[in-house]
């Protein structure tokens, strides 16, 4: 089986990225490792902080933005990060040509119960002009170099793409490589399974609820089949069960708190999920434009996500711009 190096090489990614890539690589070992340990590591639990989102760190939230940190701004490449943990931009070298984007952990309330959650990276160009600090990462999801995540499962698999398709590597724990496991993901056009957070259904606009309805009433509605659900709660787990099998997967505009109506993040989940999606064949939508043309404000922007499958996406974007009926009362 193929080792990362020579696959990147084979695929042409130019050095400098390869080198970044190699650095991710590593830090995903290090976090991987001590998710295995968990309780034996004494990384469960909170911290009595928030982060810059308002919400409670989690040990592990805490520790693994930490690591990436530091081992990434050792490397020679890289210009700046920003993490969804972190206010503003940390600077790195002031040459490097790549900026790094991550969500450290992502799915944290699955940390105390052993279940999956994962790291998400975007790699941007560092721009070449005068632009300095946040406005650095102020660029379209179109301009990621490299977009992926490490999804820490029963095995730890590294998947990415660097714009020639999804490859997915699976860390052989014996020898410590990542060794390629899957050449090409593809995702199917057709799906029977969508996944969103359903306890939220009251707070959603009602063309969201109408194409929610029309899914649940199966082979008895409008859409004559039935379909199945799935919530793991951590977006790396659910994104990755759409890549390797189909699906949709939303977590759409509600009204619980008004000034903040979405939960993903712009630059750590939607961007680097968005190219994952489309590069494998899939589309990846706000429900009012493509996710990797929004022209971010804010590094901590959120945006509404709607993705997976082709023809369920398009098929979910006709009911939220009018032009699918619903059958139930809205
Ligand atoms: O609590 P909910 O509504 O199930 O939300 C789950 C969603 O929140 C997230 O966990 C947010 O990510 P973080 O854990 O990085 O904050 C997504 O991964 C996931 O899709
Ligand atoms: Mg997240
Ligand atoms: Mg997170």
């Amino acid at each position: 089986m193929q080792r990362l190096i020579p696959t990147l090489r084979r695929d042409h990614v130019e050095e400098g990225l390869i080198s970044v890539i190699n650095t991710l690589q590593i830090c995903a070992k290090e976090i991987s490792f001590r998710l295995h340990q968990g309780e034996l590591a004494g990384v469960l639990g909170s911290t009595l902080d928030e982060n810059i989102q308002g919400e409670t760190q989690k040990k592990l939230d805490v520790l693994a933005n930490q690591l990436l940190k530091d081992i990434l701004l050792e490397n020679s490449h890289i210009r700046a990060v920003a993490s969804e943990e972190e206010e503003g931009i940390v600077d790195g070298h002031t040459t490097g040509d790549y900026l790094v984007a991550f969500d450290p952990l992502d799915g944290s309330s699955n940390i105390d119960i052993n279940s999956m959650v994962g790291t998400i990276f975007s790699v941007l160009p560092a721009p070449k002009d005068d632009r300095q600090g946040v406005d650095l990462f102020l660029q379209p999801g179109t301009n990621q170099l490299m977009a992926g995540y490490v999804l820490y499962g029963p095995s730890t698999m590294l998947v990415f793409t660097t714009g020639n398709g999804v490859r997915v590597f699976t860390l052989d724990q014996k020898v410590g490589e990542f060794l390629l496991t899957d050449e090409d993901l593809e995702i199917p056009a057709d799906t029977c399974e969508f996944a969103i957070n359903m306890s939220n259904y009251r707070h959603w606009q009602p063309q969201m609820r109408a194409y929610i309805d029309d899914l649940l009433a199966g082979d008895t509605g409008p859409r004559c089949k039935n379909f199945n659900m799935r919530w793991i709660a951590a977006m790396v787990a659910d994104v990755h069960r759409v890549l390797c099998r189909g699906g949709l997967f939303t977590y759409p505009w509600d009204c619980r708190m008004p000034n903040k109506p979405y939960k993903l993040r712009l630059m750590y989940e939607g961007n680097p999920m968005a190219w994952l999606v489309e590069q494998a064949g899939g589309v990846a939508h706000t429900g009012e434009q493509r996710i990797l043309d929004i022209e971010p404000t804010d590094i901590h922007q959120r945006i509404g996500v709607i993705l997976g499958s082709a023809n369920e996406v398009n098929t979910c974007l006709e009911y939220l711009q009018g032009s699918q009926s619903a059958t139930t009362d809205v």
